[in-house]
């Protein structure tokens, strides 16, 4: 009889056999390249190896050293906030006395800091000791966007974990600005925190587009394959409520043609969606505060990664407000991970909606929702709302929630 570890070891060499076999075929085959591409057979095999991996590590490990997590956060913020990587040539390397004299870091604190990142989070190399070069991951810190910007965000959400469980005691209830993040942030919401601040909130546009790259499970890929958008009559509108920039709008604009997308978020993200505009002539913006009532007719009205952010009584009020512009058969529709049963999906998988469901409570006391949960939102919204449906997108950590206007 196999054992469980002697079960786990087969699974990841079996797939191991189907990467490597791809990579040959592909002629490329240093490690970097196995990260997040590949056939739908190869995407299986990845996923299957890094849930046996981690079942594996925990089962060898033992139940005491998972009680011990190796993370510290500092690191990541100490990375991001003083550039430690624009001072690392591309090419090359650094010592460590000339890196602290560039970034303004003291030298011993920055061997920390980089000593730290190198195991952790295979950011810098250092070929030789005392000498700093560059890895893959951070060289991205230097030349991509979205992964200084993916980084600088968990700076400002470091912070707020730590504040979590502080503000669950202070304060009973789910104000916006009673949360982790509000202890954090001189006692304002991350909203509010956002609106006074353009650079952090264009960070923090750019870190939601970063995330739905580098996390794979949550690619809006899947969500626009996931739904019919294909079927939906010439000149349907579709509005993306809390759409931010407007990256997922228009990932629907650009495939969909013959749909006009709407994005709505507060004033301060219209710069970001003008300077992510394209040419797309089938998308537009419009300032709008969901509290308020909704002004635009639309066949859908989407929230991705929105409702999630508020507790229930506040993502009551948002679904009433679309009730003046309903009109039967108008669709509204939740793209956000479901709160799954414990155990009930892959590890890695179930790993990242666990991370997603407590940053929901540190930074915007909320939760992520089960079927039960939406369709009783829905309900006490408004008894117009029917048809629910509920589904998790296969290969995805995300979920698609839907509910029909029937009207009143
Ligand atoms: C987590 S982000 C998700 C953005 C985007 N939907 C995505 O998938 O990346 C939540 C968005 O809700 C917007 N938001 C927050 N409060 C709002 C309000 N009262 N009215 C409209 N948008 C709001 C924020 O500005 C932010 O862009």
């Amino acid at each position: 009889m196999t054992s469980e570890i002697g079960r786990l070891a087969s699974i990841i060499s079996r797939a191991a056999a189907t990467i490597e076999v791809s990579l040959t075929e592909r002629g490329d085959f240093p490690e970097a390249s196995a990260v997040g591409s590949g056939s739908k057979e190869v995407l299986a095999a990845k996923a299957d190896a890094i849930d046996a991996c981690m079942e594996l590590l925990d089962q060898l490990q033992g139940p005491s050293k998972c009680m011990i997590p190796l993370w510290n956060g500092a690191s990541l913020q100490a990375i991001s906030r003083h550039h430690i990587a624009n001072h690392v040539p591309i090419h090359g390397e650094i010592s460590y006395q000339d890196l602290a004299r560039a970034s303004g870091v003291p030298v011993n604190e920055l061997k920390q800091y980089i000593r730290f990142a190198i195991i952790h989070h295979r950011l810098f190399i250092e070929k030789r000791n005392g000498y700093v070069s560059h890895s893959a991951g951070s060289r991205s810190l230097l030349e991509d966007p979205g992964a200084i910007a993916g980084v600088s965000q968990l700076d400002e959400w470091y912070s707020a974990f730590s504040r979590t469980v502080d503000a669950m005691d202070q304060f009973p209830g789910h104000k916006p600005n009673e949360t982790g993040y509000a202890l954090s942030h001189g006692n304002q919401s991350i909203f509010d925190y956002l609106s006074d601040r353009p650079a952090k909130a264009k960070q923090f546009a750019d870190a939601m587009q970063f995330y739905t790259v580098a996390i794979p499970e949550a690619s809006p890929s899947f969500f626009l394959q996931g739904y019919p958008w294909g079927d939906l009559p010439r000149g349907s509108v579709v509005v993306d409520v809390g759409g931010s920039d407007g990256h997922v709008g228009r990932l629907i604009a650009q495939r969909y043609q013959h749909i006009n997308v709407v994005v709505q978020d507060l004033e301060y993200a219209a710069a970001d969606f003008q300077a992510a505009a394209k040419e797309d002539r089938n998308i537009r913006f419009d300032a709008h505060d969901f509290f308020s009532p909704q002004t635009v007719v639309a066949d859908v009205y989407l929230f991705r990664w929105v409702l999630m952010n508020w507790a229930d009584e506040y993502v009551v009020r948002i679904l009433q407000q679309l009730v003046p512009s309903l009109r039967p058969g108008a669709k509204v529709l939740v793209n956000e991970s479901l709160c799954p049963e414990s155990g009930s999906l892959p590890l890695a998988t179930e790993r990242y909606i666990r991370w997603m469901d407590l940053l929901m409570l540190g930074v915007y006391k909320s939760r992520l929702r089960d079927k039960e949960d939406w369709d009783a939102l829905f309900k006490q919204a408004d008894a117009g709302f029917d048809s629910f449906q509920c589904s998790m997108v296969p290969g995805s950590a995300m979920g698609i929630v839907q509910a029909i206007w029937r009207g009143n």
